[in-house]
């Protein structure tokens, strides 16, 4: 306690001063809050008047704990897009400003966890502890501070990983029809990055909810959603959701890989997202375009995947890989919103539905597909036996249309088809079995070899499961040499080659099943 002083006037002034800080503490602490009227509510979108201040994409809040974001800012009226259950809201009801942007919970807390775009958990496992909070919208990283994609983002898949390289860092699109197995594709990807140190994000936008959960089943029975984090706005959600879900997931992703680790984003798919930007957007009166998607609708996805990159060493050297999925309609790749996914991206992993139908799985259409930047960061061993792969399937293909015609055939071209069947029966893959990439070396050089070409068709996928198997065999300062940068040397692929001829015997026909000897 202050001493008091002992003349008159000192006296005077510590209770003058006493007073005032009295006062002060009464004083109520007044801070302005705008508070406008719903005029009109209608699916998804409210329209609200007297929020003169109100900010382009402020959270307002509603009555019953439902939020917006302020969307048409007009003269005396905002249009605003809802983002919950809008079914109690009212005409007349009162609007809050809160004076910030929309913002989601973002860290290690949430890896294995099932939430919303506004972070709500929807795995009945409790409330998700992030560590920090991002706003959903944010700017992609400059140039200056990004770094060339260098390193490959392993997909398991032999097709993928041999013919269409993705690195870290890298945006690839997965392109297809209904039901071609793109949703397949970017699960296995997932699924391969266990002990790979990649995170992983995936965003399911308006999907069944029956389709959403089989894909968190294959995670969970696989192990994977130790590193994941699964963000669903499903199809029966309001629209808002629909549309800010891949922002809220890219921001999550984006945390991550500040933090200097790799991460890879899944959004499935961004069709339903235009689409539901197309709703919100006709429902808000903005004028509609080509296939009636508003003026914005490139600018909505291209500031979504340029967020998607390899950061410079300063900035931690983490990277952001995106794999946005596009449904086609009858194989068209060059509407609208395909189109403008596909100027967006580092390339695209066409799934064809023909080949699906004639059991070819993953039904990855190699000549439709490309990847601009993974080949730079594909591994050397890959690169030399890739190269060859390549050029003998594309050989095939355009062969293989003649072939259908019945006309006769020379031996060199009956040679290459056989060739070729023998490619397109190695890359066949099962869904959720990615292969670990000295498997994929061993197929590959057996392939390049030609040692399957004695194979019988039928035998095709036994034969290479028991080369894989056989991969196990090879020593360990040769399987090292897979992640680096140096070719392998004439006598490294010879042991490889005859690791895969031994395992092979057993499905050569009776004569070529004989001991080979070393001349
Ligand atoms: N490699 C594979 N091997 C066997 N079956 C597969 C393979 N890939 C996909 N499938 C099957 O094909 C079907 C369609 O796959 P998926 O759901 O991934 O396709 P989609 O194109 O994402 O479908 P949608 O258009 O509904 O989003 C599924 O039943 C899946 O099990």
């Amino acid at each position: 306690m202050n001493a008091v002083p002992e003349n008159l006037s000192g006296v005077f002034d510590h209770v003058f001063t006493c007073m005032c800080r009295a006062r002060e503490s009464l004083a109520p602490r007044l801070s302005l809050h705008e508070v406008g009227t719903i005029t009109n509510v209608s699916t998804g979108i409210a329209k609200v008047s007297g929020l003169p201040g109100v900010g382009f994409d402020e959270l307002l809040e509603f009555s019953g704990g439902v939020s917006g974001i302020a969307f048409n800012l007009d003269e005396d009226e905002v249009g605003v897009v809802l983002l919950g259950d809008y079914a109690d809201l009212r005409a007349g009801d009162e609007v809050r400003r809160t004076g910030r942007v929309m913002d989601v919970a973002v860290g290690e807390g949430l890896l294995g966890r099932v939430i919303d775009p506004l972070g709500k958990p929807l795995d009945g496992l409790g409330t998700v502890a992030g560590s920090a909070r991002l706003p959903v919208e944010r700017p992609a990283v400059p140039i200056m501070e990004r770094a060339p994609v260098t390193v490959p983002l392993q997909t398991g898949l032999k097709v993928v990983d041999a013919l269409i390289p993705i690195g870290r860092g890298q945006r690839e699109l997965i392109v297809g029809d209904r039901q071609t197995g793109k949703t397949a594709i970017a699960l296995d990807t997932i699924l391969n990055q266990r002990g790979k140190d990649v995170l992983c994000v995936y965003c399911a936008i308006g999907q069944r909810a029956s389709a959403v959960a089989k894909g968190i089943a294959v995670l969970r029975e696989h192990g994977a959603m130790e590193y994941t984090v699964v963000v669903v706005a499903e199809g029966s959600d309001p629209s808002g959701l629909a549309f800010v879900a891949p922002y809220a997931a890219t921001s999550i992703a984006e945390h991550f890989m500040e933090q200097g680790r790799d991460v890879l984003i899944v959004y499935d798919d961004l069709t339903q997202h235009a689409r539901a930007y197309r709703e919100l957007s006709l429902l808000l009166r903005r004028p509609p375009g080509r296939e009636a998607f508003p003026g914005d609708i490139f600018y909505i996805h291209s500031r979504l995947l340029e967020r998607a990159t390899h950061l410079c060493e300063e900035r931690g050297g983490g990277s952001l890989t995106a794999l946005p999925i596009i449904e086609t309609e009858a194989q068209n790749i060059s509407a609208y919103i395909p189109t403008n996914l596909i100027s967006i991206t580092d390339g695209q992993i066409y799934l064809s539905p023909s080949l699906f139908e004639l059991g070819v799985l993953p039904a990855v259409d190699v000549g439709k597909s490309v990847s601009r930047v993974g080949g730079k960061a594909q591994r050397a061993t890959y690169r030399a036996v890739a190269g060859d792969l390549k050029l003998a399937y594309a050989q095939f293909e355009e062969l293989e249309t003649f072939a259908r015609f019945g006309a006769r055939l020379d031996a060199a071209t009956r040679k290459t088809i056989e060739h070729g069947r023998r490619i397109r029966a190695c890359l066949k893959q099962a869904e959720s079995a990615p292969v670990p990439v000295p498997a994929q070396i061993v197929v590959l050089l057996a392939l390049t070899a030609g040692l399957f070409d004695e194979v019988a068709l039928e035998k095709m996928t036994e034969a290479q499961l028991a080369v894989q198997a056989a991969a196990e065999g090879i020593p360990a300062q040769i399987a090292a040499l897979f992640e680096s940068d140096r070719k392998l040397l004439d006598a490294e692929r010879e042991i490889i080659i005859g690791i895969a001829r031994e395992a092979l015997k057993p499905f050569l026909p009776e004569q070529k099943n004989q001991p080979v000897s070393q001349a």
